[in-house]
This record gives structure tokens, C-alpha cells and sequence, in this order.
């Protein structure tokens, strides 16, 4: 039996709309993702289990991990031997933590590795991306591409290989605090501007441009003041309960930045500190989650999806 591993992500990571995501690594080692198990047998199976796994639909053609198999088999690799294929959904459903992101990227890795396909790293993110789309109701790469890959992936069709990674100060902290409710991504983008203004448009892209660039250059603190989203928070806060209380009470304990987490409702603060971490992290317990939701702080994570020995 193979293990395939997946890790949570922030898409957008508020200065880059549906271009920029970064991967989650709690600091305690905690696994924040799907998990994927896959074997040799002698018909296709699947299974879904782990804490989220009821709240996925029990048929399992309407697992996008099941159909990420069926889809496997037809288009890339029709000989495959059969085989049984688990899927420990262990991230909550309409989080914002990229947890369709990754299920597929888990079944993808684990489908490649285990067939021999060697599929390249275009053709895997493009399979990837195709799946992404179906559900979330755009086709966005920003949670795909950190959990394949790792890091923070500036990230979209335009892109050079559809993903660059960017250097990411070694200081931060990241505080994500789910609440414990879903909030459905498509719902989230019917939400958007359907356009921008120039001005707008002429911000959007100097403030992304600025803040990729002053990464390249080291200038971490120069970068995160530039840490605005003008594109779709304003229209997704009022769906958060407690997002507004939470953006202006954080930054009194320090946190640089508090921003939502892809479509919501987690929210994520950085923090250049692991005190002022601790300190956001309590604040997020007692006034953000219910009863459903936890938090974590968390380190980029630098490896991506990967196979568990
Ligand atoms: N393995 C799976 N993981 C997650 N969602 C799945 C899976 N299989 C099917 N779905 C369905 O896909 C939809 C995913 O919705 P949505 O895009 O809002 O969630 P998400 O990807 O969990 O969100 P986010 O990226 O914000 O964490 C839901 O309707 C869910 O039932
Ligand atoms: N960029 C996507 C991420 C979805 O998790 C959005 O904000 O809708």
C-alpha cells in the first residue's frame, strides 16, 4: 500500500487574486491536508473515509476523487492494472484551505506514481487545474499548484509553466482559523465584481507586480505592507460572521496581515513573530471558531504533495 500526502493551501493570499497561493505546514507537524492510499487489486475500488468524509456525497461518482480515477483511466492510462484507492478526507469541504484542490492532487500524484506514467509537471497541473474547475466554477490554479508543488506559487495560464515559485520571508507565521462552517466557493465568486475599474484594475496589478518582485529582492517587509485585497474581500466579508471583528482586532496584537484564506470563511493572519502568532491564535479561539472549527499556526510548507513512508 502507497501514501500519498496533499497539504491545505491559501489561495489568492490576498494581494493576488486567483494568481498567487501558498502552502500550509502546522509548526506541531500535523498532516493539514487529504490523504491517499492506493494498491494493486483485482478490480477498481474506492473508499472514502477520515472526519470529513461524511460530508461528501456517498455515491462515489460524485467523489472528485473517484472520478479523478475514472478520468485516469480512460484519458492517460486505459492498461492500468486495477486498483483500490482510499481517500482519507481529513480537510473540511468549502473551507477555503483548497480542500478539492487536495483530493485531486492527492489522486493525481498517487495515479501517477503508481501507474509508471511519469506525466510531466505541465501535463500533471493541467489534469490537476480540469478537476479544480468543475466545482469551484472557474478555472484558478492557486490552490493547485501550491499543493503539488509547495511553496508560494505565483500561479495562472499566463505564467511561464503555469507556476513560479516565490522566495517567502524564513520570520513568517501564518495563523489560519477555520470557524467551523462551509462556505461553498462558486457561491463565493457569485459574489465578485463582475468588473473593475481602471484605477482599480491599474492598483490590483501594481500592487501584485511590486510584491512579487520586492520577494525576489529579499525586501519581506517591504512586500507585506503592500498586502491589500481590494478585489474580493470587500464582497466576501459580509458572508464571514466575524471576519470584520477579526480584521480589526488582530492587528492590535500584532499580526501584519489579515486576510481570508482562498473563497472562505478560514481566515489567515501573518505574523512575523511566533509570539504575536500564539497571541492571534488565542484571540481566533475564543472570538472566531465554533465549535466545528480549529486553527493552526502554520510555516510554508517548501515540499508539496508527497508520498508518506
Ligand atoms: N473529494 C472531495 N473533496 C472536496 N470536495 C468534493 C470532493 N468530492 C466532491 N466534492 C464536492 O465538490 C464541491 C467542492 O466545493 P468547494 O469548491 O466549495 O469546496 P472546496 O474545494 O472544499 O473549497 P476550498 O477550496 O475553499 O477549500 C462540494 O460540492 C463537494 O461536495
Ligand atoms: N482564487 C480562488 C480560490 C478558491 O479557494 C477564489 O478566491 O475564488
Amino acid at each position: 500500500m502507497r501514501k500519498f500526502y496533499a497539504p491545505a493551501s491559501i489561495g489568492n493570499f490576498c494581494v493576488g487574486f486567483d494568481s498567487l497561493g501558498a502552502s500550509l505546514a502546522p509548526i506541531d507537524g500535523q498532516l493539514l491536508g487529504d490523504v491517499v492510499y492506493i494498491e494493486q487489486a483485482n478490480d477498481d475500488r474506492f473508499e472514502c473515509i477520515g472526519e470529513y468524509a461524511h460530508k461528501l456525497p456517498t455515491d462515489p461518482k460524485e467523489n472528485l476523487a473517484f472520478q479523478c480515477l475514472t478520468h485516469f483511466r480512460a484519458q492517460v492510462k486505459s492498461d492500468m492494472p486495477s486498483v483500490s484507492l482510499t481517500l482519507e478526507k481529513k480537510l473540511p469541504v468549502g473551507s477555503g484551505l483548497g480542500s478539492s484542490a487536495c483530493s485531486v492532487v492527492a489522486t493525481f500524484a498517487a495515479l501517477n506514481a503508481f501507474a509508471g506514467t511519469e506525466l510531466s509537471q505541465s501535463q500533471m497541473i493541467e489534469l490537476m487545474a480540469d478537476f479544480e474547475a468543475k466545482v469551484s466554477g472557474a478555472r484558478h490554479y492557486d490552490n493547485i499548484t501550491p499543493c503539488y508543488l509547495g511553496g508560494l506559487q505565483l500561479t495562472a495560464e499566463l505564467v511561464p509553466d503555469r507556476a513560479l515559485a516565490l522566495p517567502v520571508d524564513p520570520n513568517w507565521y501564518i495563523v489560519v482559523a477555520y470557524p467551523g462552517f462551509a462556505l461553498n466557493t462558486s457561491k463565493a465568486r457569485s459574489v465578485l465584481p463582475a468588473t473593475l475599474t481602471l484605477s482599480e484594475s491599474v492598483e490590483f496589478a501594481q500592487r501584485m507586480s511590486s510584491f512579487c518582485t520586492l520577494l525576489q529582492l529579499n525586501r519581506f517587509d517591504e512586500a507585506v505592507v503592500l498586502m491589500q485585497d481590494n478585489v474580493a474581500e470587500p464582497s466576501r466579508s459580509p458572508l464571514i460572521e466575524g471576519f470584520k471583528e477579526a480584521k480589526l482586532s488582530l492587528p492590535e496584537l500584532g499580526a501584519s496581515v489579515v486576510s481570508i484564506s482562498g473563497a472562505g470563511p478560514t481566515l489567515f493572519a501573518l505574523c512575523d513573530s511566533l509570539e504575536i502568532a500564539q497571541k492571534c491564535q488565542n484571540w481566533l479561539k475564543s472570538n472566531y471558531l465554533n465549535e466545528q472549527g480549529f486553527s493552526h499556526i502554520c510555516k510554508i510548507d517548501s515540499m508539496g504533495t508527497r508520498e508518506l513512508v
